[in-house]
Parts: structure tokens; sequence; C-alpha cells
């Protein structure tokens, strides 16, 4: 389903990541670990396919979803509107049952900035999931939260990825992240002083 063979990928002449191999198969769940800096959203954003400009091949789904530690959500559109915009496809019962998954089906036309923290990461999470995808992408969506949000943000993580089946490429620095969402972890670390490799734990 996803196949990346990296050999190279730099930024003005640095090396940022060398000779990363990735084979994901359909519901595969990983976690990407690594020292700050290493390359996990680089690496992410080339999964992704936002980032061509590497040497290897890569092979992906044309459908993937995304969400970053910042929840990206537009704070003109309602909570409705955020979940329309990018998924115009989906049915009316579709959108008012993620909205009820997440704890938000009261929260439909109030606007991002009505909404609390945890709402809005709640929210970006829903938009994440309301379309099933083959391939979901999540570079920290938990870091800097406090201890109940985070783990009822695991909660609601498993329980979509449960419902879809996506698999699942998470980036983290929290190996309870990888345990509590059944993810195989992979270890990003340097192996030259310029390359990075991914490696099975
Ligand atoms: N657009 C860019 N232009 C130049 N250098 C970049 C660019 N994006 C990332 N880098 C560099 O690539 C390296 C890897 O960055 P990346 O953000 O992928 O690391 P990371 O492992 O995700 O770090 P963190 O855990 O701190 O988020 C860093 O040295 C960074 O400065």
């Amino acid at each position: 389903m996803l196949k990346l063979d990296l050999h190279r990928k730099s930024f003005a002449g640095h090396t940022v990541l060398e000779d990363v191999h990735l084979e994901i198969k359909a519901g595969d769940r990983i976690a990407v670990f690594g020292p700050s800096g290493v390359g996990k959203t680089t690496l992410l954003r080339i999964i992704a396919g936002l980032d061509k400009r590497f040497v290897g091949t890569r092979e992906a789904p044309d459908e993937i979803a995304l969400m970053f530690q910042n929840p990206t959500l537009l704070e003109w559109r309602t909570t409705k509107e955020n979940l329309q915009i990018f998924h115009p496809n989906a049915e009316e019962t579709d959108i008012q049952e993620a909205l009820s998954q997440v704890g938000l089906q009261d929260k439909a036309d109030h606007f991002p900035r009505q909404l609390s923290v945890g709402q809005q990461r709640r929210l970006a999470l829903a938009r994440c999931f309301l379309t099933p995808t083959p391939l979901v992408l999540l570079d920290e969506p938990f870091a800097s939260l406090d201890q109940n949000l985070r783990q009822e943000m695991l909660a609601l993580t498993r329980a979509f990825l449960d419902k879809t089946g996506s698999a699942l490429v998470l980036v983290t620095h929290a190996r309870d992240e990888a345990e509590a969402l059944g993810a195989e972890t992979y270890e990003l670390r340097n192996v030259t002083q310029t390359g990075a490799e991914v490696a099975a734990l």
C-alpha cells in the first residue's frame, strides 16, 4: 500500500535522511520515533507526497489524511463547515455521526474560537477521519496536551482507526502513544554525521 525507498533527502546540500525504507500494508500501524531534528516531519511530508524533492521512489495511495500538532482549523468557518469543506461529498448523517463521536454534536454552528482547545483538537481529529482513507499520517497530534485530553484523544483515535481500518504512521516522542494505538515502533536515528535510517526496534 505504501512503499518508500528513500535514498537521500537533502536541504540545500545538507543531507537529512539517508537510506530510509518503509513498507506498510493495509491496516498496519507504525509509530516513528527519533531525536528532535532527525527528520521525522520531513519523512512524513515525503510519505504524504507534499515533498517530492528526494532521491528514491514512493508508491502511495492517492487519498491520504494528515493531521499535525496544530489543529489548523478555518477560523471563519463553523464546526460543521470545517468538516464539509474538506469532505464535500460527505453525507449529512456521516457529519452528524463524526460530530457525535467527538462530542461536538451541539457545537455544529460554533466557530473555532468559541470552542475549547480540547474541542478544537477533537474537531481536527473528526476531520481527519470523516472520509475513510487507506492511510492516515499524524505528526505529534497529542503533544502539549494535558494528560486527560491526551488520553481522550488517544482513545478517540484508536476508535476511529478500528472503525476505518486505515493504516497509520504516527510521529511522536511518547512510547505510550504507540502502545495505546497498537502501533509497531520504528526508530529514526542518525547513522552518520549527516544521515538517518529507520530501524525496527
Ligand atoms: N524546509 C526546510 N528547509 C531547510 N531545512 C529544513 C526544512 N525542513 C526541515 N529542515 C531541516 O531538516 C532537519 C529535520 O527537520 P524535521 O522537522 O524533519 O525534524 P523532526 O525530527 O521532525 O524534529 P522535531 O522532533 O523537533 O519535530 C532539521 O535540521 C531541519 O532544520
